[in-house]
């Protein structure tokens, strides 16, 4: 497995997006920090302000025709009269608008300035309007009011440039801001996604670890930690459902002799092609380990001495007959077996497997190539 290779990956990785996502939050904030001034601005309200009033400027100069045809038109004295009062305040409504905007007084100072000369012209024309309704002739009411009308309307337009082009400059904030928001949902998702990669990859690597470490590199089978952590739950079983559960240990006989003539890598094709053999022998239900250099071990739940016996001869059997083809090298491989089965003497596993060793040890001392049952021993010593 390669497990070095694989920690800096997620590591770089996790640093990688989280920079990435940090860059992005950081410019994100500095530019929403530089925009807040636009957006916070109410130009909205600023827009009515300015549009309502051109929209007056225009009567305006539509009453003043009116008078050229009828200047003593009560009707339209009294409109007239109605424009002059509303004037004022909409001049004022621009002034409190802008004010509350993000513009600079030197953006409107003109335009205001205009508007200041209108305020001032004002009660002039009201006292033309008074004597033009007085009876006199209209033509110093309609001069005072054009040059009214013209500073009213250019004053207007100047601000309403203004906030055209302060509209559009807060679009392409908006339009910028948007972008950025996409943006950084994006570089959320993408770290997101490769953390939920990084976990994925860190549990599959768990788990092999996890196999590893219970599992014998050579041959493939479980290791001695694999076994142990079937015996206790097989052991308590057996001794509260009253079943059987019988434990075989192998081992391979005068096995330094491949070593030391065919050398290192033949005993472990040895071991491996034992292995294989081994598990061929046994049910799924049995649990195969080797517990280190040349020593196996079969756990057999459910199964009596009978026939555990049965198996572990089979085992023997089959491994003595194993050809030195299978092998590579031209050896004969025979195999000692040390059986026991659990009794009501039994406190502790660690006592059955001691009665398994003992076990073994007898087939070994009566000659090996047998299989031993703690106790009497079941099989005839094989020809030397
Ligand atoms: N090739 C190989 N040899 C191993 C391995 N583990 C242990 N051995 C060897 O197995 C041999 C065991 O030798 P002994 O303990 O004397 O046992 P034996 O030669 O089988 O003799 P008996 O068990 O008494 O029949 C030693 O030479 C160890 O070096 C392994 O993984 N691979």
């Amino acid at each position: 497995m390669n497990w070095r290779s694989n920690r800096p990956l997620g590591w770089q990785l996790g640093l990688g997006f989280t920079l990435l996502a940090g860059i992005c939050a950081i410019a994100t904030g500095v530019y929403l920090y530089q925009v807040r001034e636009h957006l916070g601005s109410n130009y909205t309200a600023v827009v009515a302000d300015v549009i309502r009033p051109q929209l007056h400027t225009v009567l305006l100069r539509s009453a003043l025709e009116e008078f050229r045809e009828h200047p003593q038109d009560s009707e339209l004295i009294e409109r007239f009269d109605n424009l002059l009062w509303r004037i004022p305040q909409h001049i004022e409504g621009v002034q409190f608008g802008l004010s509350k905007t993000s513009f600079t007084a030197a953006d409107y100072e003109a335009s205001l300035h205009r508007l200041e000369r209108v305020r001032d012209k004002l009660p002039g024309l009201r006292q033309a309007l008074g004597e033009t309704a007085a009876g006199a002739p209209p033509d110093d009411l309609i001069q005072q009011g054009f040059a009214i009308e013209n500073e009213m309307a250019q004053a207007y337009s100047r601000l309403s440039h203004l906030l055209h082009a302060e509209a559009a400059k807060q679009r392409i904030v908006m339009e910028r801001l948007a972008f950025g928001i996409a943006l950084l949902i994006l570089v959320i998702l993408l770290l997101v996604g490769c953390l939920m990669l990084v976990l994925v990859r860190l549990h599959h690597q768990h788990k092999k670890v996890l196999r590893l470490s219970l599992m014998d590199e050579l041959t493939g089978l479980g290791n001695r930690r694999y076994m142990f952590n079937f015996t206790e739950l097989l052991f308590e079983q057996s001794q509260r459902s009253g079943h059987p559960l019988s434990m075989a240990l192998l081992d391979l006989d005068h096995f330094k002799r491949v070593n030391d003539d065919f050398g290192h890598p033949a005993g472990d094709q040895v071991l491996t092609v034992v292995a294989g053999a081994l598990l061929s022998e046994v049910r799924k239900a049995d649990v195969v380990a080797r517990l280190g250099g040349e020593e196996f071990c079969v756990l057999m739940p459910e199964t009596d001495t009978e026939s555990a016996r049965e198996v572990i001869e089979r085992i023997r059997q089959r491994v003595e007959s194993l050809s030195p083809q299978e092998f590579g090298v031209p050896v004969a491989v025979t195999v000692s077996l040390g059986l026991a089965t659990v009794t009501r003497d039994d406190a502790s596993f660690d006592h059955l497997y001691f009665r398994a060793d003992q076990a073994l040890y007898q087939a070994k001392i009566k000659g090996r190539n047998r299989v031993a049952v703690d106790g009497p021993m079941v099989q005839a010593p094989a020809t030397p």
